[in-house]
């Protein structure tokens, strides 16, 4: 193997000799577990240098600082800036296929089934293998070995799902289609789309299944018998900051423009765009026709009844009821959201399809009805009879549409019973600290991606936090959800007054710091036993004006000091969730380090 040269000490050597001041930036983790990519970047004298890439956080500082050495002395900065994009994309020869595929089921619910045999071959047999992916059948690959068919047969789905291949140009037997229409149907990823109606994969990062608007444009335009082109607007930008801008134009109807930062993600946002347009639309002509024919007089086939199967009434929030269902086709489960549509209850839908992350509750889709659902509370538990129970109904404003909104379905238990159940336990041990600071890491993370996307959730709070099939914190919710422009003045006292930063109590501009201020005290109430609610109602104030119990500060020193600085009165005074994340991180490890060391003494 070839050596790597030590850039990390020949940038300190060239920042020593030239006076300069260096220092490293950590810039966070990519990608699933599997194949988890980091990256650092350099900051000499305040500049910052194209970031590095690495497996790990001491790759990526190396790489950050040839990176910087680069740029110093071959003054190659730009095309380092360019290839940054690139870089950050884990290689596809890295990826373990099998383990992405388990992981993609795990996600999405489906069973993952290798179908292994052999096949006659010239010499000896051959050994073929096929994945089913829930009841999808894909094509079948042979290979060298039996692990190595398995191993080609998941990365022809990976492919496939990606849509790097549709599974017809992907099968055995079949000639690839040509021009436009193949084009679009590779984008689509077109018989998964079929099959699951809306599950695709952002092929620049596998663990991110995203709601592929593409492939319901082109359900819709099947249904309805109408042709779609997307039209090329224009193009922005310097050639290493690309912004593509398209339209879909739907029987010479033009829809409004989306952008991204490659063709493929431009499309995919112009097809949203139409696809949000197509059902304002759908309601508002089914609103007409009832006002015209005067009545409601049609029972309507309830599309909530039809698809799925109600298994249990979840609980009742402000906007309205969550169930657990079940798909009577794909007999996956997941949770569906009924309520009263209202203008603003689209909006919040449009920002929750925007966000696709581990640590977010997965939306699916949304369609609206003339029918509502009932659940008779006082039967829930009698499954076998819930048909004479539940039932669906109009309401009795005859314009009252009922929105439903599916979503991935999580554990029954919120943060706020993990919190409870803890505080029944007799001792304040390191194993809650332990899985307090994971719990805390994976909030931030996904709060970060929120942040990122410019909006603000506005109602963090343990009842508000679930969990996935892995454990793993899934933030759902998005009721109160807002964007973060800057200039855009809020409403006063949204969210629930325990976990609000005082700004949002009384002021109409605040930001998305008041999502760190609702952070810290739940940080706090992860770690500390409160056993009574009268215990809690004593210190809380205190707490939220950063006074801590005396024990809280000696035991939880490095917390503490986090939790103050999200508990900062003045919001500017908040570090942001990359930051907190970041301090985390370095945190867990050195806890951990600790732990370690002191079990070896124990044992020694
Ligand atoms: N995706 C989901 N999977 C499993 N349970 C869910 C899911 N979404 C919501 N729930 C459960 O359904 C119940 C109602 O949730 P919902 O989000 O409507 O309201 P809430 O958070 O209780 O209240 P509000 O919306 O008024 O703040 C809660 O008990 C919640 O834990």
């Amino acid at each position: 193997m070839m050596a790597t040269k030590n850039y990390v000490a020949e940038l300190n050597e060239y920042a020593q000799r030239n006076r300069l001041k260096l220092k490293y930036e950590y810039l966070g983790s990519d990608g699933p577990d599997h194949n988890k990519v980091f990256s650092q970047k350099a900051i000499i004298d305040g500049k910052d240098y194209p970031k590095g890439v690495g497996k790990t956080k001491k790759d990526a500082k190396l790489k950050a600082a040839e990176n910087a050495l680069r740029c110093l002395l071959d003054g190659k900065c730009q095309d380092l800036t360019e290839n940054a994009a690139e870089a950050s994309t884990p290689a596809e020869t890295d990826i373990n296929f099998i383990c992405w595929l388990n992981e993609y089921g795990q996600r999405n619910r489906l069973t993952i089934k290798p179908m292994e045999t052999t096949r006659p071959g010239p010499n000896n047999a051959i050994p073929w293998c096929s994945f089913m992916v829930g009841d999808k059948e894909y094509p079948a690959v042979s290979g060298k070995t039996a692990r190595e068919a398995k191993e080609e047969a998941a990365k022809l789905v990976y492919d496939i799902i990606n849509g790097n291949k549709t599974t017809d140009t992907a099968d055995e037997n079949h000639s690839d289609g040509s021009g436009q229409q193949s084009e679009d149907l590779s984008e689509n990823v077109f018989d998964l789309c079929t099959t699951t109606k809306n599950l695709t994969v952002n092929s620049k990062d596998p663990s991110l299944v995203e709601t592929n608007y593409i492939g319901l444009i082109n359900d819709y335009c099947q249904r309805e018998n109408c042709s779609y082109t997307f039209v090329d607007e224009k193009i922005c930008g310097t050639p290493d900051k690309r912004q593509f801008f398209y339209k879909l134009r739907i029987n010479n109807k033009q829809y409004p423009v989306g952008k991204g930062k490659s063709i493929k993600e431009a499309k995919q946002s112009a097809a949203r765009q139409a696809w949000f347009v197509l059902q304002e639309q759908s309601s508002k002509d089914a609103k007409d026709k009832n006002v015209g024919n005067g009545q409601n007089e049609m029972p309507t086939v309830s599309r909530f009844t039809l698809e799925f199967e109600p298994l249990e009434h979840l609980g009742k929030g402000a906007f309205g009821s969550v169930y657990k269902v079940r798909h009577k086709q794909l007999k996956i489960e997941y949770a569906v959201k009924v309520g009263c549509y209202k203008e603003k209850s689209l909006r919040e839908v449009r920002t929750l399809s925007d966000l696709f992350h581990r640590n977010i509750v997965r939306y699916y889709t949304f369609w609206m009805q003339d029918t509502g659902y009932e659940w008779d509370l006082r039967d829930s538990y009698d499954r076998d009879s819930y048909d004479s129970y539940a039932s669906s109904h109009t309401a009795d404003n005859p314009e009252t549409k009922f929105l439903y909104i599916q979503m991935e379905l999580c554990a029954k238990n919120t943060l706020r019973d993990w919190i409870d159940e803890k505080n029944k336990e007799s001792e304040q041990d390191s194993k809650r600290r332990e899985e307090s600071l994971r719990i805390a890491q994976e909030i931030v993370c996904g709060v970060e991606y929120i942040h990122s996307k410019n909006h603000i959730h506005r109602d963090l709070k343990p009842v508000n936090i679930m969990f996935g099939v892995e454990g793993e914190v899934k933030i759902g919710d998005f009721g109160l959800v807002t964007s973060d422009d800057d200039d855009e003045e809020r409403t006063v006292c949204k969210g629930t007054l325990y976990y609000m930063a005082h700004e949002q109590k009384t002021e109409r501009k605040y930001d998305r710091k008041v999502d760190m201020f609702a952070l810290g005290l739940i940080f706090f109430e992860l770690l500390w036993k409160l056993s009574t609610y009268s215990e809690r109602a004593k210190i809380w104030p205190g707490v939220r004006r950063q006074m801590f119990p005396e024990e809280f500060s000696v035991t939880f020193t490095k917390e503490k000091q986090i939790i103050n600085s999200l508990l900062s009165e003045k919001p500017e005074d908040r570090p942001d969730a990359s930051a907190v994340k970041a301090e985390l991180e370095e945190w867990t490890q050195i806890f951990s380090t600790q732990k370690a060391s002191r079990q070896e003494n124990q044992t020694v």
